[in-house]
């Protein structure tokens, strides 16, 4: 099933109301600058009011890097200097406001953050946020109401452009987060009916899917997960937080900034700051590193795309039936991934590609190109040799820069096999780049943008995998060629 959270309109009441406007019908510049309030107040001065600093030379500015808005250099900045620096009453995590300790509402919030799991920790942070947006005169409003209104994230898309992505294992996790969404909706309703006004979490609000969506959303693209209180053990817990102000720093690979905390030598409070991480020259936006994420993780949790993402990978099921039918199809030598003998099966496990908790999901692409597990078991089933293969360890058998470790012959019908997989991959799309490139200069809408860069950057990436191992290929046969002429 494909599921989107479907957007109520805003109404205008003396409440603020917390839905998500629709993001996907128009041009993306006017949606993705549009805030929660039309003229929020100054973030800067709100920083710097509440005991932040803030370097002279950082101003919020539109920036092409992204739709919305970013932090850019109005003169250089040394290596090193202190761009900006959040108290530790400025964060916005779950949970740890005194004023909020013992209260009804507070309970009600946790009681409601245990039917989030784990990996959605976004929608916890998100309810504290959504407490926020709700509270009349929060401490936080200066910076909510500068939030943006709508998300690019795909679990708002019309299902039409759900399918538009054309990846399985990304619309596996859509329709999931659509459907707690959903369920989690109802959770509310059947939590909330019957709790008095002063317990109310959200003042006695509605929320619904699409608000919860707006507020996960919010969290997901904007919250780092940073070091939080010391524990009784010494170690410090992993704690999501909304940092005011750094958060409009966009993302790059190669960052100008960074994030690091440091304790106060007075009070031992902890400070959040963004330092030059390198020297940054006048009219340069300030960018963080987000992470080292592929462009599933890009596109569900913060709305866009990186082109040509050195991170971005496609998975694959370690299927015998499939390795049997790319190994035909390369013209490798007859199959056996269907009937592997005793001492492959041992090795298959040793993987975890095989046994009670084995993990048949590997990927190509990415720094490795291609997953070490796959890469080893191709070796291994095509070499057949079993005496070869015990002398040969593991991780190298797992690497693809040790080049052959069991005969060139081994490793050309691996590679072929990889590739022919690349070939059965790529047919899996329904559309072809060109028809995905065709398709971006007609006037299309942000989501149906969006769904056609990110199965553009997919199949590119398998192309790119194609075309490297192609040539290891035949350098391979080239030397093997030398070889057996001299
Ligand atoms: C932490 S916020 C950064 C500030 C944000 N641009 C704004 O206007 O509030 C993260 C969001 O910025 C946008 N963004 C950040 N880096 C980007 C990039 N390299 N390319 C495109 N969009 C980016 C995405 O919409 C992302 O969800």
């Amino acid at each position: 099933m494909n599921s989107k959270i479907i957007l109520m309109a805003t109404t205008v009441s003396q409440f603020r109301p917390l839905t998500c406007a629709a993001a996907g019908a128009t041009s993306t510049s006017v949606i993705f600058n549009a805030r929660l309030v039309p003229q929020p107040p100054d973030l800067i001065k709100w920083v710097k009011r509440e005991g932040g600093f803030v370097h002279k030379a950082v101003k919020i500015a539109q920036t092409e890097q992204s739709d919305g808005f970013g932090l850019v250099a109005t003169e250089e900045i040394p290596k090193g200097s202190d761009i900006i620096v959040l108290p530790e009453h400025i964060p916005l995590k779950f949970g740890d406001s005194e004023a909020d300790g013992e209260s009804g509402a507070h309970s009600a919030l946790v009681n409601l953050a245990q039917h989030v799991p784990e990996e959605l920790w976004a929608m916890k942070l998100g309810l504290k946020l959504l407490q926020e947006r709700a509270k009349k005169g929060s401490f936080w409003w200066p910076y909510i109401s500068n939030l943006p209104e709508t998300y690019s994230v795909p679990i708002f898309f019309p299902g039409e452009d759900i399918k538009n992505l054309q990846y399985a294992p990304l619309l596996y996790q859509v329709n999931k987060r659509c459907r707690f969404l959903l369920d989690f909706d109802k959770v509310l309703k059947y939590e909330l009916q019957n709790l008095k006004l002063e317990d109310h979490p959200f003042e006695g609000q509605t929320v619904d899917a699409s608000s919860l969506g707006w507020a996960m959303s919010a969290v997901s693209s904007r919250a780092f997960r940073l070091y939080g209180n010391k524990r009784p053990d010494g170690t410090h817990a992993d704690v999501p937080m909304m940092l005011p102000l750094i958060d409009m720093c966009n993302h790059s690979f190669n960052p100008n900034a960074e994030i690091v905390q440091e304790q106060e030598a007075t009070n031992g409070r902890t400070l959040v700051k963004v330092i030059a991480g390198t020297q940054i020259k006048q009219d340069d936006p300030l960018v963080l590193n987000y992470g080292n994420l592929n462009n599933d993780l890009f596109l569900l949790d913060y709305g866009f795309v990186v082109p040509s993402n050195p991170y971005d990978c496609v998975e694959l099921k370690y299927d015998s039936a499939l390795l049997d039918a790319a190994s035909m199809a390369a013209a490798v030598t007859s199959p056996t991934f269907s009937s592997p003998a005793t001492w492959q099966q041992q090795i298959l496990s040793q993987l975890n590609l095989d046994g009670e908790n084995s993990q048949l999901k590997v990927s190509l692409g990415g720094p490795e190109l291609v997953e070490g597990r796959l890469l080893a078991a191709l070796r291994v089933f095509l070499s057949n040799d079993k005496e070869a293969v015990e002398k040969t360890n593991l991780d190298i058998l797992k690497s693809l820069s040790t080049e052959a470790p069991l005969g060139v012959l081994t490793e050309v019908a691996a590679l072929r096999t990889i590739i022919a997989l690349c070939v059965i991959a790529l047919g899996h799309f329904p559309t072809k780049i060109m028809e995905d490139e065709a398709l971006l200069k007609q006037n299309v809408s942000t989501s149906t943008e969006l769904a056609v860069q990110f199965r553009i950057q997919k199949k590119s990436l398998i192309i790119d995998v194609m075309r490297d191992l192609t040539r290891r290929v035949k350098l391979l046969s080239s030397k093997e060629s030398v070889s057996s002429q001299t």
